[in-house]
């Protein structure tokens, strides 16, 4: 629903390890449906008031059963076709406030501060309001609660910092408009429909009347309405654009499923149809498993001709998706795919050289964009990754990585160990051989250089991209040069 599920910055891309696991007896498969291929209906995409799509969009697998069979009758359109108590779509509710010309009018100065101070009272209770306004939700709109997940912790964090996010940047209207475009977009596979966004103004309104204090008055509501209707305006435009050429979500099967490490998996999925991405972008995937919980992946290769898509996924902690992911999923399994996402893509017509930074599993977008790399031809670029890891037998990556190494001399690839340099065994030996270097990663990138000229991009867990900052920005390195997924605030895409 509208700001209910918004998606969680980037850098994330696998899950926070902060999750409790519920009850084993939930562990249940939900398989996805598998009718017998038949063409979709004009109407499939029932959670989107959508015109019809592009002549250019077109199954990859047409012949795939089972796949993409999105509409009446399948399980997930079902759910998601969420009707109102007096039994409409919830897409023919009154759009309240929608009217165009208000909705883009600019809020004043003193708006926007009314609705900061709002805010502001809010955040010491920021629990209690967010468990208040699914309370309100899901009281006065029981067909919406099967929209989210069963647990909902983690949502009501994420509506609050998505909040937060999107106020921040309430006098920043180009940023603004590229936040709300991409949580528009993002929303659609949660099924929002245009008719949603009033019922949670109105949630929102009694929760903020509520929670704000004396904040709270006439002109406080007028401030809230009018940010909240020039939100949902814009997010409600950016879905119906992205309508026009773009699935809700895609779904895809597991082709294939490697175990590289203890908790390390490689999954290689097949989109139901075409699935435009650059490489150092990244997704969110939903598992049978856990309905209606999405974790965020890198795409770990460059798009291929066959439209094969792969993931590196480590399971971690009480992590539901990611343990699913690792422990459980086997070829033949189906996942969900929202559209990709992020801005961590390499302009390669620039032709400056390339400094990477993958630590563990972030190393899969750095792989993604060495592949692509390669593909443009490296055009006299050189290309150095260091590549992070605690323990020799979790650089699951580095073969592959040298091998594409030894085919292009404008690449690099250095190791290097944090594990308290603990290089043995019979891999140890042989990476030590090969040039391995023990520390954090990016103190060992500090140890090389100079970096100055070079784009970087990092990928890893949240304290190596802050510290690998702060190593290439003293390097000389300038910050409009760095890049990576944000880390620690929400990226509304
Ligand atoms: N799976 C994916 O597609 C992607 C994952 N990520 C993120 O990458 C991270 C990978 O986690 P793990 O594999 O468990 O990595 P890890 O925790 O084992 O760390 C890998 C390496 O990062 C460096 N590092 C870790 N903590 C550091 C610190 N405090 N200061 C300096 N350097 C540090 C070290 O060199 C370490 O060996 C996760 O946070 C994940 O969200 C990021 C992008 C894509």
């Amino acid at each position: 629903m509208p700001l209910a599920p918004p998606d969680l910055p980037p850098l994330v891309a696998a899950e926070a390890p902060t999750e409790v696991l519920p009850p084993v007896a939930l562990l249940e498969p939900v398989r996805p449906p598998q009718p017998p291929f038949v063409p979709a209906p004009a109407h499939v995409h029932v959670h989107a008031p959508a015109p019809a799509p592009a002549a250019d969009f077109r199954p990859l697998f047409a012949d795939a059963p089972g796949l993409n069979r999105v509409g009446p009758g399948d399980r997930w359109s079902d759910a998601w076709g969420v009707r109102t108590p007096a039994g409409q779509p919830a897409a023919a509710l009154p759009a309240a406030g929608q009217d165009p010309a208000t909705a883009r009018r600019p809020l004043t100065v003193r708006e926007v501060g009314l609705v900061r101070a709002g805010l502001a009272a809010v955040e010491p209770v920021a629990d209690r309001a967010t468990a208040h306004f699914f309370a309100l939700l899901f009281l006065r709109h029981p067909e919406l609660r099967s929209s989210f997940p069963a647990a909902m912790d983690v949502h009501r964090e994420r509506l609050f910092r998505t909040l937060l996010a999107v106020v921040r940047e309430l006098d920043r209207p180009a940023a603004l408009r590229a936040t709300l475009a991409g949580l528009g977009r993002s929303h659609r596979r949660y099924g929002a429909l245009a008719g949603h966004y009033a019922v949670v103004e109105e949630c929102l309104v009694g929760t903020l009347a509520r929670y704000a204090g004396d904040r709270w008055d006439a002109e406080a509501e007028s401030a809230w309405r009018r940010a909240y209707r020039m939100i949902s305006s814009a997010m409600i435009e950016a879905a119906e654009e992205d309508a026009r050429t773009s699935p809700a979500w895609w779904q895809g099967e597991i082709v294939r499923h490697e175990r590289r490490t203890r908790d390390v998996a490689v999954v290689t999925v097949r989109p139901d149809q075409a699935y435009p991405f650059r490489a150092g972008q990244y997704t969110a995937l939903e598992t049978p498993w856990w309905p209606r919980v999405w974790r965020h992946y890198s795409f770990a290769g460059a798009p291929r001709p066959d439209g094969l898509l792969t993931f590196h996924v480590k399971a971690v902690q009480a992590g539901w998706v990611s343990n699913a992911l690792v422990h459980r999923a086997a070829p033949g399994d189906v996942l969900r795919l929202g559209p990709a996402a992020g801005a961590m893509t390499v302009d390669h017509a620039a032709g400056r050289d390339l400094l990477c930074l993958g630590g563990g599993t972030g190393i899969a977008p750095v792989r993604a964009l060495v592949e692509e790399a390669a593909e443009h031809g490296a055009s006299g670029r050189r290309v150095e990754v260091f590549y992070g890891a605690r323990r020799a037998e979790e650089l699951y990556a580095l073969d592959g990585l040298r091998e594409l190494a030894a085919r292009h001399p404008w690449l690099t690839v250095r190791p290097v160990l944090s594990g308290g340099g603990h290089a043995g065994g019979p891999l140890g030996g042989e990476l030590l051989a090969g040039g391995l270097m023990t520390g954090e990663l990016p103190d060992a990138v500090g140890r090389f250089g100079p970096w100055t000229g070079r784009e970087a991009v990092l990928s890893g867990p949240p304290a190596m991209v802050r510290r690998g900052v702060g190593v290439l920005l003293r390097a000389g390195v300038p910050a409009e040069l760095i890049r990576h997924d944000p880390v620690g605030d929400p990226a509304a895409v």
